[in-house]
Parts: C-alpha cells; sequence; structure tokens
C-alpha cells in the first residue's frame, strides 16, 4: 500500500498536528516489510528530540533506528490479527508505539511514533543515552548536552491517549482505501463499459468491404498516425472514429467531435481553436478551442472537405507541428491531438480542382478507410436489421422479426441514407408494429415501399429459376403468410381477399403449417370483419 495518498486524509493531517503540540512527536508509517519509506530516501521530518533528530542524521544512528522499528513490525507479524497498539524500546532505549494497518484482513504496515520515554528520565539516564550517542555520532556530543531534559515523556494515561489516536488513525486510512478501491472499480468498469459500448463487435457487417474496413481499423488503434474515413452520410464514420478511438492508447482521454459544415467560417475558427477576451464583438472573455478540450485524446473533425482555405492552413499546422494561435491571440498554443477526419466528399478530386490544400490532403490521407454504402453490401442487411431490432427493442414489444415481403422490400431498395435511414426505418417499425411477432411490409414507409414498388400491391421477389409449382406455392405460402399477419388472423376476411372460399383457406393454412405458433389473443378466426 502507497501511505503517500493518504497523507492529505484530513485525520492524519489533525493527528500531525495534535501529537505535535500535545507531545512534540512526529508520526511515521512503516510498511508491510517493516521498512520506512520517508528514512529511506533521508526524507524524514527531524523530530525535536535532538537524540533521535543526531541518530536518524548518522550512517549508523539511521541503521539502528531501522533496526528497531523492524523489531515492532516483528512483533505485529507474530501476533496475528492483532488490532491494538504495542511498544518496543529502541536502540537508545526510548519508546516507540505503533498501531497496525489492517485492509481487509491483509497485513500493511503500522503508524508509529518514536522517541519518547515512558517516565521522566533520571539524571543518569542521561548520561546512558549521552554514551550511547558518542558511538554514533561523536560529532554531536557538545549539542546533546542537557538534551535529555527535553525528551517528551508520555506516562501512561497519555500513551494511552496516543495508543488511541493512531488505533483511530489506522482505522480511517483502512476505510478510505476500501473507499479509493471502490472507486477504482467503479472508474475501471465504466471505461470498460465504455470501451464496450465502441468495440469493434458493435460495428455489424460481415461483408468483404467490412472485414476489410475492421482489418484496417484493427491496425491503426494502437497506431498515432492521423485516419481519413471517407463515406457517404450515414455509412457509420463516426462510430468507426470512436470504435478507433476507444480501441487505443488514448482511450482514458477525450474523444470530440465537430462537423466543420455546421458552422460559417469564423464560427467554426473560434469553435477549433478558441478566442481571446475582445478578439471579436461578443467575445467577452477567452475561450478554449476543441483543439485544447481533445488534448491528450482523439478529435474527430467531420466534413473536412467544408473547410475553408484559410482554416485549411490553421489545421495544417496543428497537424504538422501540434500548435496553433486562438482567434485574436498572439502567443501559440501546443497540443497533443489525434486526428480523425472523415468526409462523403472526394478529397483527392477536390485537390485536382483547387478546392483542398495538396499538403493538407496528404497530411491527413496517411490512412484511409473506405465506408461502403449499404447498397453495397447487402449481404449485411440481415445482421443489421436483427442487431436494430434487438438495439430498439422496449419492455412490451412483442417483434421478432420483419414478414419476409417487408425483407425483401428492404432488400430491393437502394438505401440513399445507408445504416442512419435503415435503423431509423427500424425504429418506426418497432414503434408501429412493435406489439406483432412478425412485422408486416405494409408498415413500411411509404418512401420506401413507393420507391421498389411504385404501384403499391404485394412485393413479389424475383424468382427465375426452379420448378413452376414450387414457385406458385412458395408464393401461395407467402401470401396466405403475410395476409394473416396483416388482417391479424382474421380468416374470414382473409379468404374473401384472396379469393377463396374460407374452407380452402383453413385447408391452405394447416398444410403449410401457418396455423402453428399463432399468437395469443391473435386467433380471430370467428369474428367478421
Ligand atoms: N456498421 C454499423 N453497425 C451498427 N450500427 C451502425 C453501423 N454503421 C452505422 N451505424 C449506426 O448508424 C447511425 C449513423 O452512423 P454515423 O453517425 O457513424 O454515420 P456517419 O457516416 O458519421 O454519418 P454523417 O456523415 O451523416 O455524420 C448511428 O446510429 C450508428 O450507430
Amino acid at each position: 500500500m502507497d501511505f503517500e495518498k493518504h497523507q492529505n486524509l484530513h485525520t492524519i493531517v489533525m493527528l500531525r498536528d495534535v501529537i505535535r503540540k500535545w507531545w512534540q512527536v512526529e508520526l511515521s508509517f512503516a510498511d508491510r516489510n517493516g521498512l520506512v519509506h520517508d528514512w529511506q530516501r533521508g526524507d524524514f521530518i527531524p523530530p525535536p528530540n535532538d537524540f533521535c533528530r543526531h541518530s536518524l542524521g548518522a550512517r549508523e544512528g539511521m541503521r539502528r533506528c531501522a533496526q528497531s522499528v523492524r523489531v515492532l513490525h516483528e512483533k505485529f507479524k507474530a501476533a496475528k490479527n492483532l488490532r491494538r497498539s504495542l511498544f518496543h524500546d529502541c536502540h537508545l532505549r526510548l519508546s516507540i508505539v505503533g498501531a497496525p494497518l489492517y485492509i481487509r484482513n491483509e497485513y500493511e504496515g503500522f503508524l508509529f511514533v518514536e522517541g519518547f520515554a515512558r517516565q521522566p528520565l533520571m539524571p543518569g539516564d542521561g548520561q546512558v543515552l549521552l554514551g550511547k550517542m558518542r558511538d554514533i555520532a561523536p560529532g554531536a556530543m557538545l549539542e546533546l548536552e542537557g538534551a535529555a531534559e527535553r525528551v517528551p515523556v508520555l506516562d501512561g494515561s497519555e500513551l494511552s491517549k496516543l495508543s488511541d489516536l493512531l488505533e483511530f488513525a489506522v482505522t480511517e486510512i483502512a476505510n478510505q482505501e476500501v473507499e479509493l478501491t471502490r472507486k477504482e472499480e467503479t472508474i475501471q468498469s465504466m471505461a470498460s463499459e465504455l470501451s464496450n459500448r465502441y468495440r469493434f463487435e458493435k460495428i455489424i457487417g460481415r461483408s468483404g468491404a467490412m472485414n476489410e474496413v475492421f482489418r484496417l481499423m484493427e491496425k491503426v488503434a494502437h497506431s498515432d498516425s492521423t485516419v481519413l474515413i471517407n463515406g457517404e452520410s450515414g455509412t457509420g464514420k463516426e462510430l468507426v472514429a470512436r470504435a478507433i478511438h476507444h480501441n487505443g492508447p488514448r482511450k482514458d482521454k477525450p474523444f470530440v467531435v465537430q462537423n466543420c459544415s455546421a458552422f460559417n467560417d469564423n464560427l467554426l475558427e473560434s469553435a477549433l481553436f478558441g478566442h481571446t477576451r475582445g478578439s471579436f464583438t461578443g467575445a467577452l472573455k477567452d475561450k478554449k478551442g476543441l483543439f485544447e478540450v481533445a488534448d491528450q485524446g482523439t478529435f474527430f473533425l467531420d466534413e473536412v472537405g467544408d473547410m475553408s482555405p484559410a482554416l485549411q492552413v490553421k489545421l495544417l499546422r496543428v497537424l504538422q507541428e501540434g500548435t496553433f494561435l486562438p482567434v485574436g491571440g498572439t502567443h501559440s498554443r501546443e497540443v497533443d491531438v489525434r486526428v480523425i477526419a472523415a468526409t462523403h466528399k472526394d478529397l483527392g478530386e477536390m485537390v485536382k480542382r483547387g478546392e483542398f490544400r495538396e499538403d493538407l490532403f496528404y497530411r491527413i490521407n496517411v490512412i484511409r478507410l473506405q465506408l461502403p454504402p449499404l447498397r453495397e453490401r447487402k449481404d449485411d442487411l440481415p445482421v443489421l436489421i436483427d442487431h436494430f431490432l434487438r438495439k430498439h427493442h422496449r419492455e412490451g414489444q412483442r417483434a421478432r422479426g420483419l414478414a419476409p415481403e417487408a425483407l425483401g422490400i428492404l432488400g430491393a431498395y437502394a438505401w440513399p441514407g445507408n445504416i442512419r435511414e435503415l435503423e431509423n426505418e427500424i425504429e418506426r417499425l418497432l414503434v408501429l408494429g412493435g406489439e406483432l411477432e412478425v412485422i408486416p411490409a405494409d408498415l413500411l414507409s411509404s418512401r420506401i415501399r413507393d420507391a421498389v414498388v411504385p404501384g403499391g400491391g404485394p412485393f413479389i421477389a424475383p424468382r427465375a429459376h426452379g420448378k413452376l409449382h414450387e414457385a406458385v406455392e412458395s408464393l401461395e405460402k407467402e401470401m396466405i403468410h403475410q395476409g394473416l399477419v396483416r388482417t391479424r388472423y382474421n380468416k374470414s376476411r382473409l379468404s374473401r381477399e384472396l379469393g377463396i372460399s374460407r374452407s380452402n383457406l383453413l385447408l391452405k393454412i394447416s398444410r403449410y403449417g401457418l396455423d402453428k405458433g399463432i399468437p395469443e389473443g391473435l386467433d380471430t378466426e370467428e369474428v367478421e370483419a
């Protein structure tokens, strides 16, 4: 245990103060091996007692003092689990009193006070003390004349008060240590929860394009290089940037986000680099910029392609030199920030057109991650849908999946808004149809339905191979299944809609096994629409 962190504990500060005033003695701590770290560092507070002061100041004296403390330590070790104070006479025949410190039942050392007499010294005792000091610090003999009278005396009742105080202090240290560990554990579990939240596993995708993204993320997470993430809106650029941050060495430092297209040039400059008081109308006081907030951490600069040429120069300077000038400032500031930039634009093309600085492009394009649009990774749709159904599932909702027709439509849609659009759609479907086990296609947004099936009507997935009767049966089964979900299992209504008799429908339902697993309360066979 590191005693340093308890030095400022209120109880310890008070205890030091009280024992100095009352008895002119000092508080020390020996660790679980009986070592006094302060002494070893030559860092002892000189006790007012001249004998101890000169003894601790001389090599041989220090050795003997340490030895005396170690004897007390051995006593604590021998008296296993003793929670009371013990005394011991040191090499000068003065006394040491110590109280053992146990943290979660483990012996961790003891707090002690040394260098006092337990009864007033007799004239002969002074001579004995001087005799012992002659070996240790011969040069101090003159100074030690008459010092015996200044040795603090703690008789029975005083000593028992001091012991009580020491015992109280070790209990307080033990409590504080337990509390500190509890806090550390909470912080650690919060940190790991946070990094779990952004582990790569939370980024869903099995397609080849996404596997390539994961491979690169793995490589860059542990480096410090600038990363450029390219991808259309909603493809997960920020999610990927966060995952890189939370899986790298800066994970316990800030992750700061700024969208460069969100502000005009002046506001963006002040947001990024801060400003000094009076640098423009309304700048009433100094304000830190986000680069300073992100110091030691990661800065995610979204839509970096929208930065003006003037700001591009400032960004280049931060990237190259780690310095910048706040708006209106005269002294440059230094920061250590990892930059992850993102854009949906083709920066290479912008460089050719003279809209983006070439030097900045090369500086941020060290490692490029290309996030594919959803329409190019349709293989990922089922896992993404499943992920969002779980992510947005609320208590009381029963939905476990989407009807095949709904899946077919989602698969055929072009997803201009990418994963964000898909996530919003699933969230919406859960609100509208969450109480159904299977969410039917007619709950899909009309925007999506109309794009895929312009005239309305059922979506029939293209099927250009296999036996005709199998295809017909599969379509029939699908239409009946969807009809049951849509009419909430009202078979009379569905038979009318399909243009077949009710008994024929019942036969087909049984043949296709669609009567199994009808959600409770939804078998409305007898109910007429
Ligand atoms: N692969 C993925 N797996 C799971 N969720 C994802 C994935 N990609 C994106 N998302 C989710 O989609 C939403 C949009 O992602 P994000 O904000 O990271 O996209 P973006 O590319 O930064 O968008 P924009 O450019 O518009 O800011 C977020 O809710 C995110 O959690």
